[in-house]
């Protein structure tokens, strides 16, 4: 009985172990934030065309872009590391705690990496270029060079990061179009006061990693002022998509009331609190891109179908 015991509690050590594993290579792909760049991608592969994209795109777009935004995840994993280490946000982090060896976090990025391009090289090889080039744009151009360079890192940084829409775009059409570019520009626009934000609540954390963050190198004022800046301006960049007949009027009012929405975030934050408003703008500043690329789709599929 004893020994039927042990074997028992061994064999849940095992499978406990498993999931740890899994759990850890899961966290390094960032899957949240690579579910919201797919969200973005599939909505650039919806307005690229009048009716339904192309099933072969969509599956190999987005598997592509998801599998090569995991592996610049990874990569940044490894990269950051004794970085992460130091952080309070990112201590425990999988190769910050040793968990995972680095030549494994290595080779499984790599392993995504390869993979990813393989995918987008059978739809076109512009997707899968441009894919490349957002990968080595966070991976290594932000991750080892801006983040530690200038406290504008995240804005140079972010172009990466607002490419989705674009490389859904392109894994439809095999070609560039500048209505593409006004989705990638409201990405671009929408990243500083997302990472400013997150930056002012964790001023101290980039303080004692030595991360030139805005927050650090200007102070938690200035800061502030440049989240508001940009939310006023990511508020006339969305005029940008109806100003040119890419979207309609449900467009209008919907991008209108998010986009309000996020200054009244950030008017908050600069004019009428503390700094504890500011992980509530970050948090706001998610359910805004989400619900954002959410209403463009509605309003194309609105728009085909009134005119079907
Ligand atoms: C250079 C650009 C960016 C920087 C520096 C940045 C930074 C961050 C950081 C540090 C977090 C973690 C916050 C936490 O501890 O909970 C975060 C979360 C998040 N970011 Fe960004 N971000 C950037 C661009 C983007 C883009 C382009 C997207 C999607 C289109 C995105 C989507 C998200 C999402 C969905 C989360 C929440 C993840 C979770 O709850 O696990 N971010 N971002
Ligand atoms: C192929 C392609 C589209 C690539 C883009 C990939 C990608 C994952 C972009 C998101 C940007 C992001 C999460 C930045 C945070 O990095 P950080 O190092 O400042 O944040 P951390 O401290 O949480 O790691």
């Amino acid at each position: 009985m004893a020994k039927l015991q042990m074997a028992g509690n061994a064999s849940l050590k095992i499978v406990r172990h498993r999931q740890r594993v899994w759990q850890d290579y899961l966290t390094m792909t960032k899957p949240k934030v690579v579910a919201m760049l797919l969200l973005t991608a599939l909505v650039g592969m919806c307005l690229a065309v009048s009716g339904i994209p192309p099933l072969k795109a969509v599956v190999l777009g987005l598997a592509g872009i998801g599998l090569q935004s995991a592996a610049a995840a990874a990569f940044n994993h490894v990269l950051d590391r004794r970085f992460d280490a130091q952080m309070a946000r990112t201590h425990h982090r999988p190769l910050a705690k040793g968990r995972v060896e680095t030549y494994k976090a290595v080779i499984f990025a790599s392993v995504l990496m390869v993979a990813g391009f393989v995918l987008l090289w059978q739809l076109n090889a512009l997707t899968a270029w441009l894919t490349f080039a957002s990968l080595i744009g966070y991976a290594v151009v932000y991750t080892v060079w801006l983040k530690h360079a200038t406290p504008q890192n995240i804005v140079i940084g972010g172009l990466a990061g607002a490419a989705p829409p674009l490389l859904g775009w392109t894994a439809v059409t095999g070609q560039f179009d500048p209505h593409a570019l006004l989705l990638v520009m409201l990405v671009f626009t929408w990243t500083p006061p997302h990472f400013w934000a997150l930056a002012i609540h964790r001023r101290d954390d980039y303080a004692k990693a030595g991360i030139p963050m805005l927050p650090v190198t200007h102070g938690i004022e200035f800061t502030k002022t440049m989240v508001l800046l940009y939310t006023v301006l990511l508020a006339l960049v969305g005029l940008l998509p109806w100003l040119t007949g890419m979207s309609g009027e449900l467009y209008l009012a919907g991008s209108g009331l998010l986009n309000l929405g996020f200054i009244a975030y950030a008017a908050k934050l600069k004019f009428a609190d503390t700094t504890g408003h500011a992980w509530a703008t970050f948090k706001y500043s998610i359910w805004h891109l989400l619900a954002l690329f959410v209403v463009l789709l509605a309003d194309h599929w609105l728009l085909a179908w009134w005119s079907a």
